[in-house]
């Protein structure tokens, strides 16, 4: 993988997190409950905008049933393309600055002229990620019918819990990270941070 110079998340975002979280909770530490998850909505850019930069799944590969035409080149049937989410995320025409964190690409405002497969860390089409339209439906469905659903909810209770308590700070900048794109992609010495509690 490419070692990039970066920024570094903005302490502008980190403090609009922890408002938000704020506003939902107070300085209770109750659980979260799923009315409380669904007002998490800049955690929730939060989260899908770390899997632009760093999806789960880096590359996926798929074998051709048909010719295609990409771009004046003609690829035959029985063909193995990879598909690299972690490349196609950095794509400045659908990602301006594509290194900088900024969670407002995921604005509803922001992503409807967006191209529906420029963003991808589920896949697409019909071997993606499982997901199903019954999405607000019990936890119960939640967790036999969506791989997606489930991952975000997940995701949002883990971090939501975790900064209410502490701010983090990671001790490895993110030019100095080392990644490497496995089935799944992960840092290859790990990434060590700072929890500092909050008052
Ligand atoms: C952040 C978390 C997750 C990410 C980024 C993710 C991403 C993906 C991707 C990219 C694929 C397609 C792989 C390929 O085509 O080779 C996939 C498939 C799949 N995922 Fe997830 N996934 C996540 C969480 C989950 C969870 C929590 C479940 C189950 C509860 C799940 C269940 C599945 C299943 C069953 C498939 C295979 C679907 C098929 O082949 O028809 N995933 N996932």
């Amino acid at each position: 993988m490419p070692k990039f110079s970066t920024l570094e998340t903005s302490m502008y975002t980190k403090q609009r997190a922890y408002e938000e979280l704020l506003e939902v909770f107070g300085t209770s530490d109750r659980p979260a409950t799923m009315a409380d998850l669904r007002q998490l909505k800049y955690t929730e850019n939060c989260i899908k905008e770390a899997l632009r930069l760093y999806p789960s799944v880096p590359m996926f590969a798929r074998e051709l049933k048909e010719e295609i035409t990409v771009e004046n080149y003609k690829v035959p049937p029985g063909t193995t393309l990879v598909i690299i989410p972690y490349c196609l995320h950095r794509d400045p025409k659908h990602f301006p600055k594509p290194e900088v964190f900024d969670p407002d690409r995921f604005l509803p405002e922001n992503c409807k002229n967006r191209h529906p497969y420029a963003y991808i860390p589920f896949s697409a089409g019909p071997r993606n990620c499982i997901d199903s339209p019954y999405s607000n439906m019990c936890l119960s469905l939640i967790l036999v019918n969506l791989g997606q659903k489930f991952a975000l909810i997940e995701e949002k209770i883990v971090v939501s819990n975790i900064l209410r308590k502490f701010r983090v700070e990671s001790v490895v900048r993110r030019e100095d990270l080392r990644i490497l794109g496995e089935l799944v992609l992960r840092p290859e010495n790990g990434n060590m941070l700072k929890l500092f509690p909050r008052s």
